[in-house]
């Protein structure tokens, strides 16, 4: 079973991690839109899905994104497995930090997916707040990625993170 891995990314950052993000998980596995060129509503072909958004302007959606956003309820993802990551600078826009993972999420939950990724929110993030946390704070609803200050982090966190949803998958794939 394939995965679709749609991003919108405005200066490559959320991009070069769907790359790492399908290596990690097996390029014959996975097949990367970038939905400035490939309509969301591709989405419906796929059962498993992985979101990457970016933050921007002060807790924003990435452009491509808010271009797309109203196709979100116009597919059905009801049935999808779904899991999220999202890109953000926790020193220069702490106040947001990746807010638009959050928004993301909170678009899709109407439609009851199964969502897989949840991350936690162990310390090692320095931010004061985040639109991205579940209501007890300890998730975040998906991968947080910080290549800006945390650049050496990255490769460490997607590998765990792919390691995490092959597990879940795998999980699933058995109950
Ligand atoms: C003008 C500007 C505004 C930004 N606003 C936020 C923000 O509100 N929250 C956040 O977490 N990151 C913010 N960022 C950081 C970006 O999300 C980060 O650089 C990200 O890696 C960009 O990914 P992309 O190139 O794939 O769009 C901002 C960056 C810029 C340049």
């Amino acid at each position: 079973m394939k995965i679709g891995l749609f991003y919108g990314s405005s200066t490559c950052y959320t991009e070069m991690a769907a790359e790492k993000i399908r290596d990690q998980l097996g390029a014959d596995w996975v097949d990367l839109h970038n939905i400035k060129d490939t309509p969301l509503s591709e989405a419906a072909n796929y059962d498993i899905l992985i979101f990457g958004i970016s933050t921007w302007d002060y807790g924003e959606l990435q452009e491509d994104w808010e271009a797309n956003w109203s196709d979100i309820d116009t597919i059905d993802l009801s049935g999808k497995i779904i899991a999220i990551y999202g890109m953000g600078d926790q020193e220069g826009y702490g106040e947001w930090f990746v807010d638009a993972m959050g928004m993301l999420h909170d678009a899709i939950l109407p439609q009851a997916p199964t969502l897989i990724g949840y991350w936690p929110n162990d310390g090692s993030y320095q931010f004061q707040g985040s639109k991205a946390l579940i209501a007890d704070g300890e998730y975040f609803v998906g991968l947080p990625l910080d290549d800006e200050t945390q650049y050496e982090l990255s490769d460490g966190r997607i590998s765990k993170w792919c390691a995490q949803l092959l597990s879940e998958l795998e999980q699933l794939g058995s109950d």
